[in-house]
């Protein structure tokens, strides 16, 4: 069968793995609850909302897969069985890495042959609305490589010589804020196009902070569909605080 005649399958990788250091002491931040319930199973709810989604890969911390798979079947989806299924969505858990971009790797590896696009949802970004990983499937299907949901900022930016913490650092420019986008996930991406990165990016030993990022060196062209406010990363203790009202709103006006 040709590239072009193949049906799509889409498959959401989360990585969980991290330890939640900016947010303080505590359980790794993916373990950790909002308005009850752990905030990777809010993330892995809202991939499965998207129709588009059959599988999760849910990565946990390295030590913490099974303690993770306990978790996740005892949250079940609406629709899925305690202890059980996740309606029609398959749930599988890995271990991740000592960065993102191990972990991320962890993920695509557990993907199986007939998955032909990914897409890739931090855990701390639990509250992403359906229609956010529904417009990013839909671009990538439309034969987008690489996709990002993005938003304009509302601060200006400078670029600075960053100097030692709490020393003034100089200047080096204003970038146009017009031209800049904050970045959120999920990020989509057709598999071969971010596994190519990876294998690249990874052996030429860069860093990376996100995947579509690895995908630009690659020197394939990345688009950006507009995000959404409530898809924000919770990173630091007042992001926990915003998430909490944005999801008591929810479940105070829809059946969330
Ligand atoms: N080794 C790592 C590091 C990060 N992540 C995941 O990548 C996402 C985005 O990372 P971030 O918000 O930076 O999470 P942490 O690394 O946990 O945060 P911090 O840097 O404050 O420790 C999170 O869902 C986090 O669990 C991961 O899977 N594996
Ligand atoms: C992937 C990401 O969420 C896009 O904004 C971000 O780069 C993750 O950065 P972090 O430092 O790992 O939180």
């Amino acid at each position: 069968m040709s590239d072009e005649s193949r049906p799509h399958r889409t498959a959401a990788v989360i990585p969980a793995a991290g330890r939640g250091v900016r947010l303080g002491p505590g359980a790794p931040k993916a373990l950790r609850a909002l308005g009850g319930t752990p905030m990777l199973v809010h993330a892995v709810r809202a991939m499965a909302r998207s129709r588009a989604v059959s599988l999760v890969v849910v990565v946990a911390p390295p030590d913490g897969a099974t303690e993770v798979r306990h978790l996740l079947d005892e949250h079940p989806l609406p629709g899925g069985t305690p202890g059980g299924s996740w309606g029609r969505t398959d749930v599988l858990v890995v271990p991740g890495g000592e960065t993102r971009q191990e972990s991320v790797r962890a993920g695509l590896d557990a993907l199986p042959a007939d998955v032909t696009s990914v897409l890739i949802h931090d855990a701390a970004r639990p509250l992403v609305p359906v229609e956010t990983v529904d417009s990013v499937v839909e671009a990538v299907r439309d034969g987008a490589p690489a996709v990002v949901p993005a938003l304009p900022l509302a601060d200006t930016v400078k670029e600075v010589e960053p100097g030692r913490p709490g020393e003034p650092e100089p200047v080096l420019g204003t970038p146009e804020r017009a031209r800049l986008r904050a970045v959120q996930t999920p990020q989509g991406f057709d598999l071969k196009t971010l596994l190519h990165a990876h294998e690249t990016i990874a052996v030429s030993g860069e860093g990376a902070t996100d995947d579509a990022g690895m995908v630009e060196r690659t020197g394939v062209t990345v688009v950006v569909v507009p995000g959404h406010e409530e898809a924000f990363k919770v990173t630091r203790p007042l992001d926990l605080v915003l998430a909490e009202a944005v999801l008591a709103r929810r479940r105070a006006t829809d059946a969330y």
